[in-house]
């Protein structure tokens, strides 16, 4: 699928940039989120231009300055120094499924633009704090392998995103149930909270354990390795501080590598292929796709997939798109005072 090495080509710029009439360098955006996703409704963020192109700053609202910090450096590498060259020129994706019902679990797999790897959110938290029964995942995990099935694609991978709400004991119970539903679970990401916890599923299960926040929200990502956590790691890149962190990270860790989106818009969904597509190895799908999520995106050509790929090009926002998704006056400036404070944060420790 993809192309032979190339190294040294430029990257591939994609589109012209219709704004760069303007002298204006950033612009908030906010849009509703399909589905709900991580607890959020909308997904907001703010999009700057520079000399090599658009970056996007889009930590979560939760996030301090001080952990936004890496959010700011991704968003600059890719608006003043561009991306790394690519070695193919797409990159396969997963159909990403949020904690919904199987009906709803079935239209998005059906409608996903032939991807043959899904990802599934199971391990919700319940109004109570409780973590959502084991029937409700089966069910919908279940819904997901009826719906490839319905497609005539027997071969495609289910995995599951737990973000870390398991127990170790629910972990070893839910996680062969869950195998069954699915007949047979490509990997299951972050099931529980810890790296030692992480490092008990994979011993106690046979399916393999993908590591995410333990990687990205962490001091140190490489006790991953030392504890023998995790057969594969999930890399995004703004909270890793970018494409180039990224590859060094990937070398260090030496365990394949998933690249996954932080719910982006399609300039910051550029970094993630960007990404993707510089790795000498891409053993599995991405989970890129999330521009779907989405109510609306700031380029009248999102990065969606086809064929169950992305394209890997730039993307720079559209002004239509741009007015489409125009955040209130408050929460721009919010979004301009926060990036006032990563810089600051950023110029002071340079
Ligand atoms: O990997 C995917 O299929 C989509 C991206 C995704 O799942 C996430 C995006 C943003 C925040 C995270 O909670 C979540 C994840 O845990 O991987
Ligand atoms: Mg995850």
């Amino acid at each position: 699928m993809g192309a032979a090495p190339r190294p040294g080509t430029s990257y591939p710029e994609g589109v012209p940039d219709s704004l760069s009439a303007t002298t204006q360098r950033r612009f908030a955006w906010s849009t509703p989120l399909r589905t709900r996703f991580r607890n959020l409704d909308a997904r907001d963020g703010l999009l700057l231009r520079g000399d090599a192109g658009w970056g996007e700053l889009s930590p979560f609202w939760e996030y301090d300055d001080g952990e936004s910090a890496a959010w700011l450096r991704a968003a600059r590498e890719a608006a003043d120094v561009g991306f790394p060259a690519p070695v193919r020129d797409v990159v396969p994706v997963n159909v990403t499924v949020p904690a919904v019902g199987p009906d709803q679990a079935r239209q998005i797999v059906l409608a996903s633009g032939g991807c043959t790897t899904a990802k599934v959110k199971v391990g919700q938290r319940l109004a109570d704090g409780a973590v959502e029964p084991v029937e409700a995942e089966r069910e919908r995990v279940a819904a997901v392998r009826a719906a490839f099935d319905e497609l005539r694609t027997p071969g495609a991978a289910i995995r599951v995103d737990v973000n870390g709400t398991w127990t170790v004991d629910d972990a070893l119970r839910r996680v062969p149930l869950l195998d069954a539903a699915a007949r047979g679970l490509e990997y299951v990401e972050q099931p529980c909270g810890t790296v030692e916890e992480l490092a008990a599923v994979r011993r106690g299960v046979d399916v393999p354990v993908a590591a995410d926040e333990s990687i990205r929200r962490a001091a140190d990502p490489l006790r991953v390795v030392r504890a023998e956590a995790a057969d594969v790691v999930v890399l995004k890149v703004q909270p890793l501080g970018g494409v180039r962190a990224c590859l060094d990270l990937a070398v260090q860790v030496g365990l394949p590598v998933v690249v996954s989106s932080a719910l982006e818009s399609s300039v910051g969904l550029a970094a993630g292929v960007a990404l993707a597509a510089a790795l000498p190895e891409l053993p599995y799908a991405c989970g890129l796709a999330t521009s779907q999520l989405l109510t609306r995106d700031v380029t009248d050509r999102p990065l969606l997939p086809e064929g169950g790929a992305l394209p890997v090009r730039r993307v720079a926002p559209d002004p239509g798109a741009l007015a489409a998704v125009a955040p209130s006056a408050e929460l721009e400036q919010r979004w301009f005072a926060r990036h006032d404070r990563l810089a600051d944060l950023l110029d002071a420790a340079a």
